[in-house]
């Protein structure tokens, strides 16, 4: 299994395999000033918000990364804050940064955060490795999901929820009670339940792999899903199971983070925020309109409105 792929299983799957990631750049930097900053600015606000505003679960403030071989700057400065049961749409022109940005957030050994801070339900998430941040409920769906061969997808799932209930302190589900668990979330995907004993993505079509990544969230009853382009490469039904799925895991504990190109899956998975990427810096924020505007005028009519 290759560094990417190890990552991802890492990550996604709140699980190690035989093989660890890579060793993060990143989470070893010292930011404890801005850290402590950040953390004391959220806590102030929900102080002071308490019985009006649901509870921030991810405050990015300032957030700087750059490719970890070359130095390169992607991020430029990143500024969100999610709250518990909101949905956050983040668009924008392709190469502005999207994908770096959710990437960064999971942990990815390719980038090295240079600034800024990002906490995650009152912690100091660029400390924490990967299966860390995903053992304290950060999700991310991958554009590409990797295949692991060798390993069925019900023994990776089961490993995956167990992992997760583990990090809790919550006692393992033996393999009936979890087919009882997995039943109707598979039923709500419509999926078959032979992809259960097929190897995890090995063969699977583009929009399987969706609804696979979509069936792990279910699993892993993440707190916030980071979602990067879920739509792409589905067909009309793929796209209105996967987007029900979706909507069916939402609560008001919950938060989703939804990268995409297209008004459509914002048709189904209705965001609260959308956020325009631009060169690596959220240039503009607003609510649903706003990507309907720019489905219909392009990116310029959207920096035209400046
Ligand atoms: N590992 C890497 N090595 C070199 N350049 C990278 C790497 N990762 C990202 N980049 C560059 O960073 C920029 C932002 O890429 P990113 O994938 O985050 O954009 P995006 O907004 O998600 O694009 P798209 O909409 O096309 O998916 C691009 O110019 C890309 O080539």
């Amino acid at each position: 299994m290759d560094a990417m792929a190890c990552f991802q299983a890492a990550s996604a799957y709140s699980t190690r395999l035989a093989v660890r990631p890579l060793p993060l750049q990143s989470s070893k930097r010292s930011y404890s000033l801005c850290i402590r900053n950040v953390a004391a600015t959220a806590t102030q606000q929900e102080s002071s918000s308490r019985d009006v505003s649901p509870k921030i679960l991810l405050q990015v403030q300032g957030l700087t990364a750059s490719v970890a071989d070359s130095n390169t700057e992607i991020l430029k400065g990143i500024d969100l804050t999610i709250r518990e049961g909101e949905v956050h749409a983040i668009m924008g022109k392709n190469g502005s940064g999207k994908s770096t940005f959710s990437k960064v957030l999971v942990g990815h050994p390719d980038y090295q955060v240079t600034g800024g801070a990002a906490i995650f339900k009152g912690e100091n998430l660029l400390e924490k490795e990967p299966e860390e941040r995903s053992h304290a409920g950060l999700f991310m769906s991958f554009q590409s999901p990797v295949e692991v061969p060798g390993v069925s997808n019900m023994d990776f799932l089961r490993m995956s929820c167990n992992a997760r209930r583990a990090a809790q302190g919550q006692p393992e589900l033996g393999p009936l009670e979890f087919y009882g668990f997995l039943s109707p979330k598979l039923a709500a995907l419509n999926m078959a339940p032979t992809f259960l004993d097929r190897n995890v993505n090995e063969g699977f079509s583009g929009g399987e792999k969706k609804r696979n990544e979509i069936l792990q969230l279910a699993v892993l009853e993440a707190d916030l899903a980071i979602l990067d382009e879920i739509d792409s490469g589905l067909d009309v039904d793929a796209l209105r199971d996967v987007a029900n799925a979706v909507n069916g895991l939402r609560k008001s504990s919950n938060a989703i983070l939804m990268i995409t190109h297209y008004q459509r899956l914002l048709d189904y998975i209705k965001p609260d925020f959308v956020h325009i990427m631009e060169q690596g810096q959220i240039v503009k924020t607003g609510d649903a309109s706003l990507a309907k505007q720019l489905e219909a005028g392009g990116y310029q009519a959207i920096r035209g409105g400046d």
